[in-house]
């Protein structure tokens, strides 16, 4: 067949059908694609059996099969040796697939979501996969009560922002150290729209981590005077949102690095309470394309 016919009579697939390349050309290529996917589901399948040994032996403790960091650090892992023409968001989406679906093989694992905007629906969905059932609430404290309840194995909440009415700062009620933020979503990059994971006990570092500390103050603090505070105590903080609801001031500073109760540099700071809301891996950056 010549190179003119062959253009004709497969046009829907141009990368693998250049101009002049035989139609055995394209039969070899795509029983080189099938020889592939069948290794690659081989590999699939054998990795869910491990994830169900794993799950049937007993060696992880706590209730959630979530373990957000081990996540973050396996991502990590495959996205420093990739290289070629799959786009690095295409391996974060793959895996993050697998995940959602090696969570949901240990057990009941539902997603309650409180979503300010559609896109933090969106972002839960594509964070835990399509294999999860997510469960959206009307409000931030319908989600937690859900994990409190143990409905639900975690909650997905928005990232606190500055100014926020005191109904949606949910982060100023969170019950520290019970139920703790272990994720931010994406992982892959640090777009407008953020959520937070929260679930039941800590998280598990992924070596490098972000925690949120909740400060709680009497009186007038400026910012700055709060942010020379944490510097001394050797907690500089990353960012902090600074709220007032009635007589009480409090802060939310993220810190690098993961701060936890008993940490001797809390000790050292000049506030009424200093209570660690958990912590999550920095995201990496990247163009989810
Ligand atoms: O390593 C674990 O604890 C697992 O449950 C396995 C696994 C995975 O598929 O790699 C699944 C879910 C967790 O969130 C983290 C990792």
């Amino acid at each position: 067949m010549t190179a003119a016919s062959d253009t004709k009579t497969a046009p829907a697939t141009p990368a693998a059908t250049a101009p002049g390349t035989p139609p055995e050309a394209l039969a070899a290529l795509r029983a080189e694609i099938d020889r592939l996917d069948d290794q690659l589901h081989d590999l699939v399948m054998r990795r869910a059996e491990v994830v169900a040994s794993l799950a049937a032996s007993g060696v992880k403790r706590g209730g959630s099969p979530l373990r957000p960091g081990r996540e973050a650090m396996i991502l990590r892992r495959l996205l420093a040796r990739h290289a070629g023409a799959l786009p690095g968001g295409a391996v974060v989406r793959l895996w993050r697939e697998i995940f959602g679906a090696s969570s949901a093989m240990q057990g009941g694992f539902t997603v309650a979501v409180y979503a300010r905007e559609e896109a933090q629906l969106r972002l839960a969905r594509d964070h835990f996969g399509g294999a999860i059932p997510l469960r959206p609430l009307p409000t931030a404290a319908r989600a937690l009560a859900a994990v409190a309840a143990g409905e639900a194995q975690v909650a997905v909440l928005p990232a606190p922002e500055e100014g926020e009415p005191a109904e949606q700062a949910w982060w100023t009620g969170l019950d520290a150290p019970r139920l703790q933020v272990v994720a931010r979503l994406p992982f892959w990059s640090e777009g407008e729209a953020a959520a937070l994971a929260v679930a039941p006990g800590a998280a598990d570092p992924s070596g490098d981590d972000r925690s949120l500390l909740r400060l709680e103050m009497a009186g007038d603090r400026g910012r700055a005077q709060v942010a020379a505070a944490l510097a001394a105590a050797g907690l500089p903080p990353r960012s902090l949102l600074l709220r007032r609801d009635g007589g009480v001031v409090r802060a939310l500073a993220e810190i690098d690095g993961v701060v936890e109760d008993g940490d001797a540099r809390l000790a050292a700071l000049p506030f009424d309470r200093a209570l660690p809301l958990g912590f999550h891996a920095v995201p990496e950056r990247g163009n989810p394309g």
